[in-house]
């Protein structure tokens, strides 16, 4: 096996990703950036949610709200709703691992806030239903997904966003998610701060 070849072409189909999804989803991640910056403005909240790696990514992002992006400004009031071992194992353990995300949404979660649900997927329950709880409270809903999107196409309402990366590996997925969760702080400080760097 040529390992340097392998590990090339990796690059080659992650620029390819990288392209295809700038075609799609450049237009709606602008539409999501009004979207949480409209919640900001209006002292509502950003929840996110996922599973694995995408539960990484989704504490990355709240980390660069509460802390900051690039430049020094206010907290911004986010929650990453994957990372407190307590309630995840006593829900999951109490209600079923599928309830992890929901309940704590029916606890947190106000109309006007935003639910960042991702999965590569489309597919996992968790996040499924953690977008109905988010539908139930009243909250909008950027979903970022892959694979064509999954269960997840059916439930998203008119007034949600779908950033659906056209690609069907989930590392590619994964790789174009943390572009768009890091244009989507960028957007928002743009609109905070001014567009110079
Ligand atoms: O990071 C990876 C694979 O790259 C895994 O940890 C992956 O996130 C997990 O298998 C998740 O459970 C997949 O869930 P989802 O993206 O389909 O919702
Ligand atoms: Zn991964």
């Amino acid at each position: 096996m040529d390992m340097t070849a392998r590990i090339s072409s990796h690059f080659d189909d992650a620029i390819d990703a990288m392209k295809a999804s700038s075609g799609e989803l450049a237009g709606p991640m602008s539409i999501a950036v009004d979207m949480l910056f409209g919640a900001i403005a209006n002292n509502g909240r950003i929840l996110a949610c996922g599973n694995g790696g995408s539960a990484a990514d989704a504490q990355h992002f709240i980390a660069e709200l509460v802390g900051r992006f690039e430049r020094d400004r206010l907290p911004l009031a986010g929650i990453a709703l994957n990372t407190d071992t307590s309630i995840l194992t006593a829900v999951g353990n109490d209600y079923g691992y599928d309830s992890i995300f929901e309940r704590q949404i029916n606890a947190l979660g106000q109309p006007g806030d935003v639910l960042v649900a991702i999965s590569t997927s489309g597919n996992s329950a968790n996040i499924l239903r953690s977008i109905e709880a988010a539908h139930d409270r009243e909250m909008s809903v950027i979903a970022l997904t892959g694979k064509g999107g999954g269960k997840i196409t059916e439930l998203l309402h008119e007034t949600d966003i779908h950033l659906c990366v056209p690609h069907d590996r989930t590392m590619r997925i994964q790789e174009v998610h943390i572009l768009v969760l890091h244009a989507l702080c960028d957007g928002i400080d743009a609109l905070l701060l001014g567009d110079s760097l």
